[in-house]
């Protein structure tokens, strides 16, 4: 699931920008789409509009963000945002008295986006917004006009997948069985956070304290693969922009298994995702598999209910 944020009119002041990288600002000028051609934003000007991505499982959805034009990822700059959702703790999640905190206090973390023209939009993604209790508040405290992008695919295949990282990570992880339950195949065990993530429901809830249904777009990990220009359709239109990014910009690859960029942006290369994106699952015996499935099924029922979307996992 990801999860990205865009701000519409932010009404930043004293910003801090970093540096432009080689480049950039040809690009900058080819993606200005409401400001004047060119006319970069000054220290105390407006801003462009800034979206973040908050998920879990969010690189499949900014490979394809990175086809569209005028989008700025947050992570093409030679120095990330410190602050910003750059390292764990230390964008939105962080506790506002840790140590690396302080830009909270100061109203820093606005300061920290890139740089962006008029018009352009800056993404930000991480994965652990969603989840995390305070981000919400935080987020709206910033800007209460942020639009949030949420990608969720099932839960059971979600955990999956994040075990599949740690297990990268983490020679001799007990497995993905042991982990899931409580007492051999006892309770599911919510605070095993590969788990707890899955509960999309509970996590929309303690967003909705704080942002109207209005301010979300919910996209399918699972149409993510099947139909990258589909669900990048929906993307275009919730942000406002033209539809740029079509089924021309993709293909399938058969080696991968997944739908690559034709041309990336900027290099006009084929791009697929890395190594670590879309890599093979272990085994996980049907049985724990279903046992997860039943788990899920009401908190998925909840989700759709409240997003007015089935997504098809039931
Ligand atoms: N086009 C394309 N290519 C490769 N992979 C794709 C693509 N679209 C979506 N996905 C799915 O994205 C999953 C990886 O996302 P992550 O959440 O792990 O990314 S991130 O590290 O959090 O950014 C990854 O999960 P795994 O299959 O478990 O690796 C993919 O299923």
């Amino acid at each position: 699931m990801h999860f990205l944020l865009t701000e519409e009119e932010p009404r930043y002041q004293h910003q801090r920008w970093v540096p432009d990288i080689p480049g950039q600002r040809q690009v900058h000028r080819q993606t200005v789409r409401h400001g004047r051609k060119g006319q970069e934003t000054s220290l105390n000007g407006p801003l462009g509009r800034t979206p973040v991505i908050p998920e879990p499982g969010s690189r499949g959805s900014e490979m394809v963000l990175r086809a569209r034009p005028g989008l700025v990822p947050v992570s093409a700059r030679p120095v990330r945002p410190v602050g910003f959702g750059a390292r764990p703790g230390e964008g939105f999640e962080q506790q506002p008295d840790a140590p690396l905190g302080s830009h909270w206090r100061h109203g820093g973390v606005r300061s920290l986006m890139p740089r962006t023209l008029d018009g352009q939009i800056t993404m930000e993604k991480t994965p652990s917004y969603f989840v995390t209790r305070e981000a919400p508040g935080r987020i709206h405290g910033m800007s209460p006009d942020t639009k949030l992008i949420v990608v969720v695919r099932n839960p059971v295949t979600r955990a999956i997948s994040d075990y599949t990282q740690t297990l990268s990570k983490t020679p001799g992880l007990p497995s993905f069985r042991a982990l899931a339950f409580r007492h051999g195949l006892g309770p599911v065990d919510t605070a095993w956070s590969a788990v707890r993530i899955g509960l999309y429901a509970q996590h929309l809830d303690n967003w909705l304290r704080f942002f109207p249904l209005s301010r979300f777009l919910f996209v399918s990990g699972e149409r993510l693969v099947s139909d990258p220009a589909g669900e990048l359709g929906r993307v275009q239109d919730f942000l406002g922009l033209r539809r740029v990014v079509t089924d021309k910009h993709f293909y399938f690859n058969a080696t991968k298994g997944f739908p690559c960029l034709k041309k990336a942006q900027g290099s006009g290369r084929p791009r697929c995702l890395g190594k670590s994106k879309g890599r093979p699952h272990p085994r996980v015996h049907a049985a724990v598999v279903q046992r997860l499935r039943d788990f899920y099924r009401p908190f998925n029922r909840k989700f759709y209910q409240m997003t007015g979307q089935d997504f098809g996992w039931d």
